[in-house]
């Protein structure tokens, strides 16, 4: 057996495709994160992500057409919604029970074979949004607003979260953080994903298990938890003060620190430049000036970059959009990934089995319970 490693830090457990994070830069398929960032479309993304390569102009519309026919969800998936303790329950928990849900309702959901798995992946890609945005409604009391076949994703997402057709600041801002949020090599909801897969469980086993992970604050949940370590510091001037007292207490500051990138994640330039534009915009440039101190703080005194969850929590928080929807909105973006995972993994399939180092007691001498 090989040495323990904890976290996995540094393990390489399996080859893929679909991105790469070599010195620092993340490409999907070979394509630059910056590139994509700037020029693409999130479904342009998504038909990379799946294929490799760059969609021509018809298969490139033929994946929006699907997905824009797919999103509408089941009756049955919006009655459930409907049923939840809507004070309590956090949207994450929603999501993962309603993909699991939507499982039930999809005829093919046993089925293992590709050609199977990928009409699933573009169902299951249309409708995590439709969930979002479902459940974000019932719980204001508001009609669950139906998709439009001729809206872009972004465009749909913003349209069913908010009943009215969205600005273009608006479709650009969402367009690009799901754009930058898709994919990520193995991360731990990806390595979750395809854990779960290699067993040969099916695909919406897979996408519950992945938003599982991703809900935990070291990971997708960071997002919300940085709105709201922000709003606990209020003003500027409180900023410093309050990491400082934090980082006394051995405390983390969340969105703050990755286990590969060490110098700087490349995505957080765009959104730390979308954060500024857009929290100007909106008069309330006092959440990106103390992220930039905060990030500049931490910076200096621990050696760590901001991460990709930093900038998305003031920038969601411009676009309106309820702090506990952020990390959803992470999980609408990366399932495009957490799919190509999957069927990565279905097609060269392994059952990934690591092995533990034992260190609890051996040799033990069973005593019958009543002699204990
Ligand atoms: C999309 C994403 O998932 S991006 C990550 C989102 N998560 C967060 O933003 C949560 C905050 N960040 C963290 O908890 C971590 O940086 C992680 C989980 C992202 C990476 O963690 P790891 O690679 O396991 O690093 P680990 O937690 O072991 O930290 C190493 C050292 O840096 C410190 N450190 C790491 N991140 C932070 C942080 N955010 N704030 C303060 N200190 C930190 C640790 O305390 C530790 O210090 P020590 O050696 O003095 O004990
Ligand atoms: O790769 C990671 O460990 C976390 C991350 O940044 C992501 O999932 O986008």
């Amino acid at each position: 057996m090989t040495a323990m490693t904890k976290g996995l830090e540094g393990v390489v457990a399996t080859q893929s495709s679909i991105s790469s994070i070599i010195d620092d830069q993340l490409a999907y398929a070979g394509y630059k994160i910056d590139d994509l960032a700037k020029n693409s479309s999130f479904e342009e993304v998504i038909y990379l992500l799946w294929n490799q390569k760059l969609p021509t102009k018809k298969e490139l519309d033929q994946l929006k057409n699907e997905l824009a026919a797919n999103m509408e969800l089941p009756e049955q998936v919006i009655e459930h919604l409907r049923s939840y303790d809507l004070s309590t329950v956090h949207p994450m928990a929603a999501l993962r029970t309603a993909v699991s849900l939507l499982g039930l309702y999809d005829e093919e959901a046993d089925v293992m074979e590709t050609e199977a798995n990928k009409r699933k992946a573009v169902r299951i890609q249309a409708k995590i949004s439709s969930v979002v945005t479902a459940f974000a409604r019932i719980r204001q009391g508001q009609e669950v607003v139906q998709p439009k076949k001729d809206l872009s994703y972004s465009e749909n997402f913003l349209y069913m979260l908010n009943g009215k057709e969205p600005e273009d600041i608006e479709v650009e801002a969402i367009n690009k953080a799901l754009v930058l949020h898709a994919d990520h090599e193995l991360n731990a909801s990806t390595f979750t994903a395809r854990v779960c897969v290699a067993t040969l469980s099916d695909i919406y086993s897979g996408i519950t298990a992945a938003i599982g992970a991703l809900k935990g604050p070291l990971h997708g949940g960071a997002n919300e938890q940085v709105m709201a370590m922000l709003t606990e510091i209020g003003e500027e001037k409180n900023a410093i003060p309050f990491i400082k007292d934090k980082m006394d207490k051995k405390e983390k500051i969340m969105g703050m620190g990755h286990r590969v990138y060490k110098q700087g994640d490349p995505r957080a330039k765009f959104l730390k430049e979308m954060s500024r534009e857009l929290t100007e915009l909106t008069g309330q440039s006092k959440w990106y000036n103390m992220s930039v101190e905060i990030e500049e703080y931490i910076k200096e005194n621990k050696g760590l970059p901001a991460n990709v969850d930093f900038y998305s929590a003031s920038v969601y928080h411009s676009l309106g959009i309820d702090h506990d929807l952020f990390t959803p909105i992470f999980a609408v973006s990366r399932t495009s990934g957490w799919l190509a995972h999957i069927l990565e993994q279905y097609e060269n399939n392994r059952l990934i089995r690591p092995r533990a180092e034992y260190v609890g007691p051996q040799s033990q001498q069973y005593v019958p319970v009543e002699n204990r």
